[in-house]
């Protein structure tokens, strides 16, 4: 049998590895490493190789969670620099795709099983030529548009989550405020991820003159709202609506009409409360434009593996053109 390709999925927090053959990710071969126990990516890779007895994978796609121009990438919430030629010597594979995660999670819209989508607002049954959107709120925020052209499927990447945080209300402005003080400018990123949960319940505590009750993680936090507590519900309601507004600005933009996709740890955490909370309030608060958004759908991928089931696609969608 040929050999397999090698998949990663590199996040903020955690990276993803499997190997793919033909267009599916090979059955029983993903592992996750938390990445605050390794240096660099190569030994996470090194590491993963020789644990499944991989010699040299045919080639490899790799998508991570930052910026990628002309095969190089640094990590924006990670002190690594990727790079192919490096990357290509560490695993032996002759040729490496690095992408960014957005565009690997956009490739997997699709091709996933039913039960790992849960859905908050559901729409009409997508037509086959409609864009669509897919939103990642992990250790980060990104989205990217998907395009389904004759040509094949096109997942162009952005930086989306380092754009200003949309400010419509006095609370909102006093947020971007207490959000500033940290980087000097409130991104989406700062306000809708994981470190951002966290910041928007402090935010929230600190107003209601409770500051002593402001220091609980992300999921004390979701915790918190499972026992009914009012200032984590505050924080979730405060961080539904933002993300209701985002991704309306960003459907406005890229005009989804096969639907939003939510992606990424927090959101799988968020999900089963987004709609009660505010989320669609927030997507459809867009003045004469309110009953447009009605048009979208919006999706919670639950599945943490996604981006490599999009990987292996993509990975062989290139070698059939080579
Ligand atoms: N149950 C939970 N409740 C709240 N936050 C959570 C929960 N589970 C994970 N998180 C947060 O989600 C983030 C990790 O999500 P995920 O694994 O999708 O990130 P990643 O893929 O490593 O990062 P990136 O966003 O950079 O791609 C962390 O900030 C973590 O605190």
């Amino acid at each position: 049998m040929s050999a397999p390709s090698l998949l990663a999925d590199i996040g903020g927090t955690n990276t993803r590895v499997a190997l793919s053959r033909n267009g599916e990710v090979v059955q029983g071969s993903v592992r996750h490493y938390p990445n605050r126990e390794f240096t660099a990516l190569e030994p996470v890779l090194r590491l993963y190789l020789s644990e499944t007895g991989t010699e040299t994978p045919a080639a490899a796609c790799l998508a991570m969670a930052g910026p990628v121009r002309e095969g190089v990438g640094r990590m924006t919430n990670l002190d690594w620099t990727l790079d192919t030629a490096t990357l290509a010597h560490a695993t032996g594979a002759e040729s490496v795709t690095l992408l960014n995660d957005l565009q690997a999670q956009g490739h997997a819209v699709g091709h996933l099983p039913s039960d790992a989508l849960y859905p908050v607002i559901a729409g009409p049954p997508p037509r086959l030529e409609a864009a669509q959107l897919v939103i990642g709120i992990g250790t980060g925020f990104n989205a990217a548009p998907i395009f389904n052209t004759l040509g094949g499927r096109f997942v162009p990447p952005s930086e989306s989550g380092h754009a200003g945080l949309p400010v419509r209300s006095e609370e909102d402005l006093r947020l971007a405020r207490f959000l500033e003080k940290v980087h000097g400018f409130a991104s989406i990123e700062d306000a809708l991820s994981g470190r951002g949960l966290v910041a928007l319940h402090q935010f929230v505590c600190e107003e209601a003159g409770a500051s002593e009750q402001a220091s609980l993680s992300g999921r004390q936090i979701m915790q918190a709202v499972a026992d009914d507590d009012t200032l984590a519900c505050g924080a979730i309601a405060l961080f539904s609506r933002l993300l209701g507004a985002v991704a309306g600005d960003l459907a406005l933009t890229q005009l989804p009409f096969g639907g939003i996709f939510l992606i990424g740890g927090v959101a799988r955490a968020m999900g089963p409360y987004l709609a009660e909370a505010g989320f669609v309030d927030g997507l459809r608060g867009k003045g004469r434009f309110s009953d447009f958004m009605r048009q979208f759908s919006v999706t919670v991928i639950s599945d943490d593996d996604a981006a490599l089931i999009g990987m292996a696609r993509h990975l062989k969608a290139l070698l059939a053109r080579s």
